[in-house]
């Protein structure tokens, strides 16, 4: 793909604001054309210029700086626009990306794409493309000037420019790997941070070789060592093509030669002056470029990396609002992380409308990705699943989170009050909110907190792990969803409060279906439903009994299930109580 094809929208502004800059260095020249006339009368004794050189000269002040205004203006316009354009599609593409991809590692890449990417494209469309045409124009001008004006000394002006641009040449020679290294760098430097920052208390407690610590710092050194010898290596070649056309050593050149071709009759005083004064102009520019260059090059890698994100492909999600029955099928479902293996296998099942469905399944059997799907989160890669009859990526995301709430054991709580986080903003019922909140036993905690339901979580207080859940769980059922989905949503609440849970849960199942992901097969016996899976396939389905007799998955699994304690049991006594007792 071609990615300059980004800056489509903003094309028209851009060419203008080049030419204005353009316009702007010329008019520059005024001045300096202006002066070498005068400087040449007076050492001539030839009558000075008129009054019209003069006003020339102001005019041309006047209008570069007006020229220039134009054009800085118009880049900022077109960045300001570029990057909102840009910034809305990148946040468009997130949504739509599988949420695998835009967790763990993802994370870091769309921090580089959304903030470094587009900064570094502000730089490009606001300055350097500005700067990039000043530094073109103005030599090219001031050696048609000086050219015009004495040809030789122009010939002359043109050595150190040569020697310059040859040395950085070479010493750009075979950087182009350099750079692709420099940005997978900065990659993996992004990448590690953020998983740095994620896993801080991790690495407190098991830093270490192979931590997260040790991984950033790794991207870390690896970048500064991968630097330091790239730099080190050009080092010298690009000192000298700078030192080369220093304006210094243009000028000294240009004086010499200038005087001693006004001694041997080739030069004139005219071509002299012009010569000292155009000199700079001519050099200058130059030693300014390398950066320049950089800049172009990082904006256009920049662009690439945009382009490439926003090329991802993104979940399939259509408009369409499905039938109100809420019957959803697994038909042929299949689904890949990579290629390797696959983490559900051909599932073809059918969930009744209601009654609480219990999804059961050794660690990684493939649970949590049969949520991820259902919650649209991830597209099948084979097979179809429907939702009253739809296929799920022809439902629009409004009807299926209408239709399908959600729990999560990551509750991914933002900053808001409690309310808001009920409520997602939409004004609701006062006794509405409160019966989901009891239902879901996290009422009385909400009252005792701060400024009860208006309590900003995150700023004013924070909440237990157990709480979140609950709110979360609450939030869910203030939707009244056909089918509501709890993956480990209950991992963090005690004992007793889940009990309560399953008695609300289990009053739900009435007018929906509640499926419950769970390792507690315990509190699942009397779903109308257990769906057993073993390495991403289907190993059975039906009840507890029947499952006990005809699935050996689910018989293995009960088996290793730890044994319910007797009602009437004595909590267990810690041995310092019993020490102190026998003391
Ligand atoms: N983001 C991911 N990228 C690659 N592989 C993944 C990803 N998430 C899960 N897997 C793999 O897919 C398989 C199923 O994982 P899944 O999380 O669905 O299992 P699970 O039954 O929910 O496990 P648990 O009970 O431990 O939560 C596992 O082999 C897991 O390693």
């Amino acid at each position: 793909m071609n990615h300059l094809g980004l800056l489509r929208p903003v094309r028209k502004h851009l060419i203008l604001a080049a030419v204005l800059q353009a316009a702007a260095v010329l008019l520059a020249l005024l001045p300096l054309l202006a002066l070498i006339a005068f400087t040449s009368a007076w050492l001539t004794g030839d009558p000075a210029p008129g009054l019209g050189v003069v006003l020339a000269a102001v005019a041309g002040t006047l209008g570069s700086l007006a020229a220039a205004a134009a054009a800085t203006l118009l880049t900022h316009r077109a960045d300001a626009d570029l990057t909102l354009r840009l910034q809305t599609r990148l946040a468009q593409t997130i949504r739509h990306l599988p949420v695998p991809v835009v967790t763990g590692h993802g994370a870091g890449r769309i921090k580089k794409v959304v903030h470094d990417d587009t900064g570094a494209l502000h730089h490009l469309v606001a300055h350097t493309l500005l700067d990039a045409t000043a530094l073109a124009v103005t030599p090219l001008a001031g050696l048609i000037a000086l050219a015009l004006i004495d040809w030789r000394l122009a010939l002359v002006s043109v050595l150190p420019l040569a020697a310059g641009i040859g040395w950085y040449v070479q010493a750009m020679r075979g950087s182009g790997t350099n750079f692709v290294e420099y940005a997978t760098q900065q990659r993996r430097i992004n990448t590690a941070i953020v998983d740095y920052v994620r896993g801080l208390p991790v690495a407190k407690v098991y830093g270490g070789p192979g931590s997260v610590q040790t991984r950033f710092q790794a991207a870390v050194t690896g970048f500064h060592d991968f630097f330091r010898v790239w730099s080190s290596g050009t080092a010298a070649v690009t000192t000298a093509s700078w030192l080369v056309v220093t304006p210094a050593l243009t000028v000294a050149l240009l004086t010499l030669t200038g005087a001693a071709g006004l001694h041997l009759g080739w030069v004139t005083s005219t071509g002299l002056v012009a010569g000292v004064l155009l000199g700079p102009a001519i050099s200058a520019p130059v030693a300014a470029a390398g950066p320049r260059l950089q800049a172009i090059r990082t904006g256009l890698s920049a662009l690439a990396s945009i382009g490439d994100f926003l090329g991802q492909p993104s979940l399939a999600r259509g408009d369409g609002v499905p039938a109100r029955d809420g019957a959803i099928r697994f038909d042929h479902v299949s689904y890949r992380y990579d290629d390797d293996r696959a983490a559900l296998e051909d599932l073809t099942i059918d969930l009744p409308a209601t009654g609480l469905i219990a999804i059961v399944g050794e660690s990684g059997s493939g649970k949590s990705t049969l949520a991820a799907l259902l919650a649209g989160f991830i597209d099948p890669t084979d097979g179809r699943i429907l939702l009253g009859g739809m296929d799920l990526r022809e439902v629009s995301e409004a009807a299926l989170y209408e239709r399908i709430g959600f729990v999560f054991q990551d509750t991914g709580l933002r900053q808001a009050s409690i309310r808001d986080t009920l409520t997602g903003g939409r004004p609701t019922p006062e006794e509405d909110i409160v019966r989901a909140a009891t239902a879901a036993a996290i009422h009385d905690d909400i009252l005792a907190l701060p400024h009860g339901y208006d309590t900003v979580v995150g700023d004013d207080t924070d909440l237990s792990g157990g709480q979140r859940q609950r709110l979360c769980l609450a939030r869910a059922l203030l939707r009244r969803p056909d089918v509501l989905v709890l993956d480990e949503a209950t991992s963090a609440v005690d004992p007793a409060t889940r009990v309560t849970l399953m008695d609300t849960l289990t009053s739900e199942t009435a007018h929906r279906a509640v499926l419950l992901i769970t390792h507690q097969l315990r509190t699942v016996t009397q779903a109308g439903q257990i769906l057993v899976l073993d390495r991403g396939h289907l190993a059975g389905h039906g009840t507890h009994l029947e499952l006990l007799d005809d699935c050996p998955a689910y018989r293995a699994l009960w088996d290793a299930e730890p044994p319910k304690p007797p009602d009437n049991a004595e909590p267990p006594r810690s041995t310092i109580t019993a020490e102190r007792k026998d003391a």
